[in-house]
């Protein structure tokens, strides 16, 4: 009975908002955008891309019919040109800001991810910035170094007794390692107990476990999926979904771990020197709300970090391994650009031996341009003075995005994109056409840790194991990111 009348519920506020949308789109000055037909009537045609993890397909499809610039919602214009990467995402003062669409991504109160206003957001960025300046990602090299050594030894003893490992799986425990000590002064331990169950206190105070992998996948498509459109995000609470409630199930209890981790601080009054306490001492000083509220405002910082910090970098990391191994003649020259840095010894790397080798920042680099991790457009919304792309005016409050995966696929762009070919960034400048980590000012922050992430993981793992993959298919599905479903690989320690 309540499924019937949870399911009629669903029908009729989806008509509602279709036939919502039928008359404000009609009433905009959108209609000289081409885009398929249901797209320029409801929100809907993206919604449902997003919710089945294809939304950055149905959106390239959608390109190769009507061309660079697409209607993809009502209200969204998505356009795949180089020039909209500049008069969308460029600085200066008519910067765009970020569309309504990362209301969906706030945790407790806005993040440094997720605030839209410009100047709240240029505050909150200049007091991590102190957190990822160069000094600061020096220090952090001890700790990637220790966790990448209990990464190799944990490997190891998988190697002799099954040698099949999921590297995406270890990867990710590694990242969460590095990126948890960092963060918090201590690792979550995921790499020592070989799992990612992690015991919540919720705040109701019954204890639950969770997979924190799954917490963060699911918390990141239900935002992707509700920020298309605000009537539905406020919606979703009484639509029947099993995958929505599930979601925000896993948000409330990310936001519980994170929480946990702040009002502990707060209560031990730790002197630590990790980004919390840095974090802390800074929106200590600089700002005068009242205790909850600035313990709201470090959770929401925290669960960006928890996010930002390790599933995208994990990821990377594990989809370009697949590409090297996909592609022999990449990897030969990796391993020998590898072993005249280092040397063929498979113990340890020091990070100042890596850094500098070109071909392995190239690889790094095409495999995120290839794979896209960040596969969507990332949506901006067009000031007070409307905006001229491509000779088409659009109207203020027109949603405009790029969509990574497109561009990073265009043949108008890269001549070869279907080549994975590191090469292409030692011959010219191409830096302008690549969005693997947004661009101006709400670009990555944490861009220059993640590279110095890749550079090391890669490297050590490419120089230390002789690896096969299970299968030569890369499943991957989409949520806010383009995630890896697994990374199987026949693995061996090297003679
Ligand atoms: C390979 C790894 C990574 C990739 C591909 C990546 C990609 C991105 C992209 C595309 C954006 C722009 C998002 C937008 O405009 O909506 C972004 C923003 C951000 N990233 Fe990363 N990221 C990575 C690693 C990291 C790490 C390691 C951290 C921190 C520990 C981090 C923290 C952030 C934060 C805080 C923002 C928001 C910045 C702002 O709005 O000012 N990311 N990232």
């Amino acid at each position: 009975m309540h499924y019937y009348i949870s399911f009629g519920l669903s029908l009729l506020l989806g008509l509602l908002v279709l036939l919502g949308s039928y008359v404000w789109v009609k009433s905009r000055t959108l209609n000289h955008i081409p885009g398929p037909i249901l797209a320029r009537l409801t929100p809907l045609w993206l919604i449902y891309y997003a919710r089945i993890g294809k939304r950055y397909m149905a959106v390239e499809c959608a390109h190769k019919v009507y061309g660079d610039m697409v209607l993809i919602s009502p209200n969204h214009v998505s356009i795949c040109h180089p020039e909209a990467i500049k008069a969308i995402y460029g600085n200066g003062p008519n910067a765009l800001v970020k569309s309504q669409f990362y209301n969906a991504f706030i945790s407790l109160k806005p993040s440094v991810f997720s605030v839209i206003d410009s100047r709240e957001h240029t505050h909150r960025r200049r007091i991590l910035s102190k957190a990822f300046s160069s000094t600061a990602l020096q220090s952090f090299i001890p700790t990637m170094k220790h966790h990448v050594s209990a990464f190799t030894s944990k490997i190891d003893s998988i190697a002799a007794r099954s040698n099949t490992v999921d590297l995406l799986a270890f990867i990710n425990y590694l990242t969460v390692d590095i990126l948890s000590d960092l963060a918090f002064g201590a690792p979550l331990g995921f790499l020592e107990q070989e799992s990612d169950l992690i015991a919540i206190k919720t705040s109701q105070g019954r204890h639950i476990e969770e997979h924190f992998s799954s917490m963060i996948s699911e918390r990141e498509h239900l935002a992707a999926v509700l920020g298309i459109s605000s009537y539905f995000r406020y919606l979703s609470p009484i639509l029947f979904d099993p995958f929505i409630r599930r979601a925000r199930k896993s948000s409330s209890s990310l936001e519980q771990l994170a929480y946990s981790k702040v009002l502990e601080r707060f209560c031990r009054g730790q002197n630590k020197d990790d980004i919390l306490q840095r974090l802390i001492d800074s929106h200590g000083t600089t700002e005068h709300h009242q205790l909850g509220d600035r313990i709201e405002i470090l959770t929401a910082e925290t669960v960006t970090l928890l996010i930002a910090g390790s599933d995208s970098t994990a990821n990377s990391i594990a989809a370009i391994l697949h590409l090297v191994l996909i592609h022999p003649e990449v990897h030969k020259k990796l391993l020998l650009c590898l072993e005249d840095a280092v040397g063929s010894h498979k113990g340890p790397i020091e990070f100042k031996q890596i850094a500098n080798v070109a071909y392995l920042s190239a690889t790094i680099i095409e495999g995120l341009r290839y794979h896209s991790i960040n596969s969507i457009g990332l949506p901006r919304e067009v000031s007070s003075h409307g905006l001229v792309i491509l000779g088409k005016y659009l109207p203020p409050g027109t949603e405009v995005s790029v969509p990574a995966w497109t561009a990073h696929h265009s043949n108008h762009i890269w001549g070869d994109p279907q080549l994975f070919r590191p090469e292409r960034w030692l011959e010219s400048d191409i830096q302008q056409c690549f969005l693997g980590f947004g661009k101006g000012k709400r670009a990555c922050i944490g861009k220059h840790l993640a590279q110095m992430q890749m550079q090391l993981i890669l490297s050590t793992i490419m120089l230390r194991y002789d690896m096969e993959l299970e299968s030569k298919d890369l499943l991957s599905s989409e949520g806010f990111l383009n995630r890896l479903s697994e990374l199987k690989v026949f693995l061996i320690v090297k003679a």
